[in-house]
């Protein structure tokens, strides 16, 4: 069962393990199907690819997600996160390729994958004229649970999505980071091993997307697959273990997202503030063979490099070597958006 949670939800999430929400016991109602072979791959998508008509969607995506992970996928309007995210959920049918969703084919068992997955579409909708509690109850008949189990489990979602408080309140008189959250909820009634969601955090404000984004991080804490697309990249940044970067239909990166960032780390960008001494500084800057870009901001000079550590190392110690004194060299860390630029103009494969 889903313990209880009060009040705030982001304040309010258990810090430590021991007071984490405890993983639902088994139960006797929705049977959510055992993986059928030894797979440590929650999601592994051969190949997939959509076209509608003369246009291609999607061209050929190929991926693995493993358990336990949370996985962002990334790209602009148009790239073909939905599509894919649809034909995960059985929703469409792919033009070639396959996927396995907790070990079941989507092409040939739609029927085991939807019980092991939790699906929050982009632009969910919820029954006007519903009570909190009857919208979750319906999904909870849908997905075969009994009449003795559904009142606990309905509470025990709402609960954990800090909607306790709105449970016979009708539906379409909550706020839209409300609605997102019991959409959220509904997701979560069968207690499903994998998560898709599609952009859960659009159109919230910031305090309802950090709290959604708390709730992942739990959702995450306890073992769920979750795949997740979103246009905020800074948003999956500190959620996600790993991302995929896609873009017209093709994957142009994935992997642990320290994977990605090592890759990326070539391309660095270096804040020096001189001491003085710019001309001399810039100069020596310039002979670098690993120069790619120079900008000059009085004192303050940011540079691109294409640089590993040591290459790094090196430049710095031609500056010093160069009697040029510096108020400061900084190595800008990377952001998800840096990746994202990166991956998405070419510079990085
Ligand atoms: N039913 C459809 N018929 C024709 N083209 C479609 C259909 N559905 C999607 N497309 C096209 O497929 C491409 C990928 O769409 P998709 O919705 O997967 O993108 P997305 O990455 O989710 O974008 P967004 O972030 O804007 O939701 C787009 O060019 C879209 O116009």
């Amino acid at each position: 069962m889903y313990r209880h949670r009060s009040e705030n939800l982001a304040e309010n999430l258990p810090k430590s393990s021991s007071n984490a929400l405890a993983l639902p016991g088994p139960r006797s109602f929705a049977p959510v199907p055992r993986t059928p072979r030894l797979s440590r791959s929650m999601i592994e998508i051969s190949e997939f690819g959509k076209d509608y008509g003369e246009f291609t969607a999607v061209g050929s995506i190929s991926l693995k997600i493993e358990a336990g992970e949370m996985f962002g996928f990334i790209g602009p309007n148009g790239a073909g996160k939905s599509t894919t995210i649809r034909y995960l959920a059985t929703l469409l049918k792919a033009t070639r390729g396959d996927a396995t969703v907790n070990g079941y084919s989507v092409n040939k068992d739609p029927m085991n994958v939807r019980r092991s997955i939790g699906y929050m579409p982009d632009d969910f909708g919820v029954y006007d004229g519903m009570k909190v509690w009857e919208f979750l109850d319906f999904f909870a008949v849908a997905y075969k649970i009994g009449r003795s189990q559904r009142k606990q489990v309905i509470m025990d979602v709402l609960e954990l999505l800090d909607l306790g408080h709105k449970r016979d309140d009708f539906v379409n008189g909550l706020s839209r980071g409300m609605k997102q959250r019991l959409c959220l909820a509904k997701t979560l009634v069968h207690d499903p091993p994998v998560l898709i969601l599609d952009e859960p955090t659009s159109g919230l404000d910031p305090r309802a997307r950090i709290e959604v984004k708390a709730l992942l991080k739990e959702l995450r804490r306890m073992g769920k697959t979750v795949l997740i697309s979103s246009h905020i990249l800074s948003e999956l940044a500190d959620c996600c273990s790993s991302i995929g970067i896609i873009e017209r239909g093709e994957l142009l990166m994935s992997g642990p997202i320290d994977n990605v960032y090592r890759q990326i780390r070539r391309n660095r960008q270096v804040d020096i503030r001189f001491n003085g001494q710019v001309e001399a500084g810039v100069s020596i800057l310039r002979s670098c063979p690993e120069l790619r870009d120079i900008e000059i901001l009085g004192d303050r000079v940011l540079v691109e490099l294409e640089a590993d550590d040591q290459q790094l190392a090196e430049i710095m110690n031609r500056l010093v070597q160069g009697g040029v004194s510096m108020r400061s060299f900084n190595d800008k860390e990377p952001t998800l958006e840096d990746v994202f630029m990166m991956v998405t103009k070419g510079l990085v494969t």
